[in-house]
């Protein structure tokens, strides 16, 4: 039995909304310590990400979505210095990605991660932004479930196991937009595609709304670096931790947890082998 204690680490401020749910699922998820940090206490120097290995990105509307959801969020990661350092978020980040710490990104998190070009994350290139996440096709705010399904051959650590998913999403700007195809292609042909929105009923990618609920190219919902260890998603795993969550509990037979912990067991199980 592995004794590496798994400390995560769940940001919060300028907007965020979802701390807490994120930092429950990581609990039930297997987590030794969970911290939900204030931006601004990693930024004046107080909190470190060399204490942690799993820095979890959660939803809401950084900067009240000014500029685009995450942009000003972005701007502030990457051209910040951190107190006392000579360094930025980002340089801390890049070191943590070096140390082999896994970063889950879930909605506005996504954004953050495709806004500052940490995602595709393309062959180790983590500063070149080449994707977007835009304004819905719907031109509102869609708050609804969606089923996923998970391209087997992804390296993505958080999703070993996992065909299916149901999920809810809740967004303005979930639309994934690439820069060419032939960005495109390259995410396709490698593997960076994780998640995409189907027909529960034909079990295949769609663009028929609202199962795809934002007109994302290819149906995609969810993306993964090249080493698999960075995550972004539109969707929510955090918000499905028990059957309750379901909108169809109470005529469904479903397992008392909910099936969006496996995102957050898998991420620990990886920490504790490694
Ligand atoms: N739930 C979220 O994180 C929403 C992200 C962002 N504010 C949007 O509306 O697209």
């Amino acid at each position: 039995m592995s004794t590496v204690k798994v400390r995560a680490i769940v940001t919060t401020g300028y907007g965020t909304n979802c701390e807490r749910e994120m930092a429950h699922a990581v609990k039930i998820g297997g987590a030794d310590r969970v911290d939900i940090v204030h931006l601004s206490d990693i930024l004046d120097g107080s909190i470190s990400l060399k204490d942690y290995q799993f820095l979890n990105l959660p939803g809401g509307f950084l900067d009240g979505d000014n500029l685009g959801a995450a942009q000003a969020g972005a701007h502030r990661l990457k051209y910040a210095k951190i107190k006392g350092k000579e360094k930025r978020l980002i340089d801390e980040i890049l070191e943590f990605i070096e140390r082999g710490g896994l970063i889950l990104g879930i909605c506005n998190g996504f954004q953050l991660l495709v806004k500052t070009g940490l995602l595709p994350g393309i062959n180790g290139d983590y500063t070149t932004r080449l994707v977007s996440l835009t304004y819905n096709d719907s031109g509102r705010f869609e708050d609804r479930w969606v089923t996923l399904k998970a391209n087997p051959n992804s390296p993505c650590v958080f999703t070993r196991g996992i065909e299916y998913l149901e999920v809810p999403v809740r967004h303005g700007e979930g639309k994934f937009v690439t820069l060419n195809q032939d960005v495109l292609k390259t995410l396709e042909s490698q593997n960076h595609i994780v998640f995409q929105y189907v027909d529960p009923k034909l079990g295949e990618p769609t663009q028929e709304y609202p199962l795809n609920p934002n007109g994302s190219e290819l149906a995609i919902a969810g993306i993964t670096d090249s080493t698999g260890r960075i995550f972004g998603l539109m969707p929510h795993p955090e918000a499905f931790t028990h059957r309750t969550n379901h909108p169809r509990w109470t005529r469904m037979d479903l397992p008392e947890e909910g099936a969006g912990v496996q995102i957050f067991r898998n991420a620990v199980s990886y920490l504790r082998q490694s």
